[in-house]
């Protein structure tokens, strides 16, 4: 009886794991079809149900398991060995770090109060056991003896999309030529050289990238080619060959890609070796594996709190009204917690603050929001953490802390990427820099707006600034749809009451917005505030915000393009 529970535990898991998987799989698989015909709205809502297959399969195993093991879900010793018998299936799959993952999502809904346990859980295992598989599969080899029209002319025959070309013969020469300026102006190819280009297309709102790398001069090459689909056919729309641009597109600030993978630590592996600065979980995170993402970023936090002394401090910065914020000094993480009051003027709910959270993690964040992780019962050596942090923890969130066997106990919180918060930034870089930050500022809103996000607070407080100088947004309390906000121009005061009145005179609705008004509290700094203004009139006009407003009720969906365009091919008209 006992062996037979077992059994069936260890096999409705791995059942629950692959029907996980096989749905990922199916629900990518349509994408190359969307990019094909320009079906963006199926591409939107493929990718958002693809967001919530996880959450979904954890809870229906879940409750498979409640109905079968009944008390039983509070036996230590029977998931011991239920941990045991899931090894004994999952150990050979090619994905075993992904059913890992999985078991552990499901042990922690179903176990009481399950902290995290190296018995019952898999805690340390992950990306560095799983195998090292041949990569001769993963892509597709160019020989530079070829020539470089032959390659490029190969590359693109094997990535045809099956669609109408804007002008291939065009995008093979702007490939060579661009090839020729940056890499054969400074390399010689020799025997050894050779081309690499994954298989699998990344596909990510209206674009498809190929990655690939040659090694070249002694070392590789990466490069990435992104085609877009346009009214006139598809077209390769440049070449990427900047670290900084290539890492900007793996970026926690967006979305996940769509892509077919069939091994995934060997995909994570490859994309190590090309994309520079990202760890192992944000690889997981951008190939689509957020929940295995979450699992490699904890284990890297646990490694980072054995080979580290500092102490958990409250962070920089302004403090919030909704939420209070720590971090680690030594690590580039800050954790956020709701808090228990919060302060005036806020009047949302704790369940509002998490809604808006969950929303940012199926929107589109086009770079311009960091992605965050959820965690529940999150244990920190309570010598770790500094004393006036625990004081200012136990004054605003006292009701999710806990104090167990040396450690603290939070019931929930997000972790996020830790920036230097826009307000503090300005008050200490040069004017030059100053200029430069007050420009991406305005586009990061702008760039929001396009995709239908309406920030509600947008005081420089509320947006980081990344390593690459880039602006994000990162406080999501009062996050709208654009769409459901209302811009108006100020009326004009006629009456002698109305001139000197101290309040608005006129009659003001939840949901509108007075651009004009931005002018007043955008930005601190005297002397870049005027750039600003100059530079962003369109912020202040609240027509502008109703164009956007319309294009998107009108269906359009607006690609933000994760590159200059200064480095495109060819300009907006000709595509
Ligand atoms: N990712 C981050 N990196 C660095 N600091 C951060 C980050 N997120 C938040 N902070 C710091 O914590 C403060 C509060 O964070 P946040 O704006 O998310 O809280 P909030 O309560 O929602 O704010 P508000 O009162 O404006 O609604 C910020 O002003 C900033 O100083």
């Amino acid at each position: 009886m006992y062996h037979s529970l077992l059994d069936k535990t260890s096999k409705i898991l791995i059942e629950g794991f692959e029907n996980y998987f096989r749905n990922f799989k199916e629900l990518t698989s349509y994408t190359p079809r969307h990019f094909r015909e320009k079906d963006w709205r199926a591409m939107k809502e493929n990718h958002r149900k693809r967001l919530m297959l996880y959450k979904d399969q954890v809870f229906t195993t879940k409750s498979i398991l409640y109905d079968l093991l009944k008390e039983k879900v509070a036996d230590y010793d029977f998931w011991k060995k239920a941990k045991l018998a899931y090894i004994l299936l999952s150990k050979e799959r090619k994905d075993k770090e992904l059913a890992e993952t999985f078991f552990n999502s499901v042990i922690r809904k179903l176990y009481p109060d399950l902290a995290i346990n190296e018995e019952l859980m898999f805690v340390h295992e992950g990306f560095n056991s799983c195998e090292i598989y041949p990569n001769d599969n993963l892509y597709f080899t160019y020989p530079a003896n070829w020539g470089l029209q032959k390659i490029i002319r190969s590359i693109i025959a094997d990535f045809d999309f099956e669609a109408p070309y804007l002008n291939k013969e065009a995008d093979i020469q702007f490939l060579v030529k661009a090839i020729r300026e940056v890499i054969l102006s400074r390399y010689t190819t020799t025997d050894e050289t050779v081309t690499q280009v994954l298989k699998s297309v990344f596909y990510r709102n209206k674009a498809a990238y190929l990655i690939g790398r040659t090694y070249v001069g002694g070392k590789w090459m990466p490069f990435i080619i992104p085609f877009l689909n346009g009214p006139n056919g598809v077209y390769v729309d440049t070449l990427i060959f900047d670290p900084k641009i290539m890492a900007h597109l793996f970026s926690f600030t967006r979305s996940y890609f769509m892509v077919d993978v069939e091994i995934p630590s060997q995909m994570v592996a490859f994309l190590n070796s090309v994309i520079t600065h990202k760890q192992v979980h944000e690889l997981y995170n951008a190939i689509g594996f957020n929940k295995h993402g979450k699992t490699e970023f904890y284990r890297d936090f646990l490694n980072h709190l054995d080979h580290s002394e500092d102490q958990f401090v409250l962070a920089e910065g302004i403090k919030g009204m909704v939420m209070t914020v720590f971090t680690l000094p030594s690590y580039n993480i800050v954790f956020k917690m709701i808090k228990d009051y919060f302060d005036p003027p806020k009047t949302m709910t704790r369940q509002e603050v998490r809604n808006k959270y969950k929303m940012v993690g199926q929107h589109d964040r086009v770079g311009r929001m960091a992605d965050t992780h959820e965690f529940e019962e999150f244990h920190l050596p309570l010598d770790r953490i500094h004393p006036n942090l625990m004081q200012e923890l136990r004054s605003t969130v006292n009701s999710h802390l806990e104090i167990r066997n040396n450690e603290l106990i939070i019931k929930h919180l997000y972790t996020e990427r830790k920036m230097i918060p826009l307000n503090m930034y300005l008050e200490q870089c040069s004017l030059e820099e100053a200029k430069s930050a007050v420009e991406e500022y305005g586009d990061a809103i702008l760039q929001l707006a396009k995709a239908n996000i309406f920030p509600g607070d947008m005081m420089t407080k509320n947006f980081g600034v990344t390593r690459q100088k880039r602006i994000v947004f990162y406080d999501y309390d009062e996050i709208e749809f654009l769409t459901d906000m209302n811009f108006r121009w100020k009326p004009k005061p006629e009456t002698f009451e109305q001139i000197y009145a101290f309040e608005p005179w006129y009659e003001i609705r939840p949901n509108d917005v007075f651009p004009e008004d931005f002018k007043k509290f955008m930005i601190g700094r005297q002397d870049v505030k005027s750039h600003f203004i100059e530079y962003h009139q369109n912020l202040f006009n609240p027509d502008y915000w109703t164009s956007i407003q319309n294009r998107i009720k009108n269906g359009e969906w607006i690609h933000a393009l994760p590159y200059p365009n200064k480095i495109r091919f060819r300009p907006e008209e000709e595509v």
